[in-house]
């Protein structure tokens, strides 16, 4: 099915029974209902994640590229975002993020900005040292007259 169907937070909340299971994971909707019995890591740590957004419990884990397929194949929506909803955990610190990039699914920025603060740090550090020099070749100067 090519058409994309979008639901928000509060839509995925209501399918948090074992009959009726869907958890969120980078921003898209999963039904795992079907998989709840088959998973290896069992049902107990789906089910706490049912209706809600796993991203973090499933990136924690280290999950294979076989589990990821997986995943993709019980694809429902997308994740609507409304404001008020909770925050997505998407974490770059966490452990096992750096396994997601083969996936593709996860285009993480952000980290740019950081990189642009800490340049405009050593611009201002690197000027302030320049202008420190300049004053006291200046004032040496003024005072050996
Ligand atoms: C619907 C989403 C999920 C799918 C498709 C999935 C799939 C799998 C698969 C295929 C494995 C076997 C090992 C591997 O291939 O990596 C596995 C193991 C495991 N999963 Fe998941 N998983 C999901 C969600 C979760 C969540 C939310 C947790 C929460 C903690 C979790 C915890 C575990 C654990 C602890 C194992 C290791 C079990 C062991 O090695 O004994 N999984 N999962």
């Amino acid at each position: 099915m090519s058409e994309t169907q979008e639901m928000t937070f509060s839509d995925v909340a209501e399918h948090n029974s074992k009959k009726d299971l869907f958890i969120v994971v980078h921003d898209k909707v999963y039904d795992a209902t079907a998989f709840v019995d088959e998973h290896p890591g069992g049902e107990e740590v789906l089910l706490d994640v049912g209706g809600q957004d796993a991203t973090e419990a499933f990136e924690d884990v280290g999950h294979s590229d076989e589990a990821r397929q997986i995943l993709e194949g019980m694809e429902k929506a997308k994740l609507k975002r409304v404001p008020g909803d909770p925050e997505p955990h998407d974490d770059p610190s966490s452990s096992a993020a750096s396994k997601a990039d083969s996936s593709g699914t996860s285009p993480s920025g952000g980290d740019s900005s950081m990189g642009l603060a800490f340049y405009a740090l050593v611009l201002l550090g690197g000027g302030l040292a320049f202008g420190a020099y300049k004053y006291l070749q200046a004032k040496s100067a003024s005072e050996s007259k």
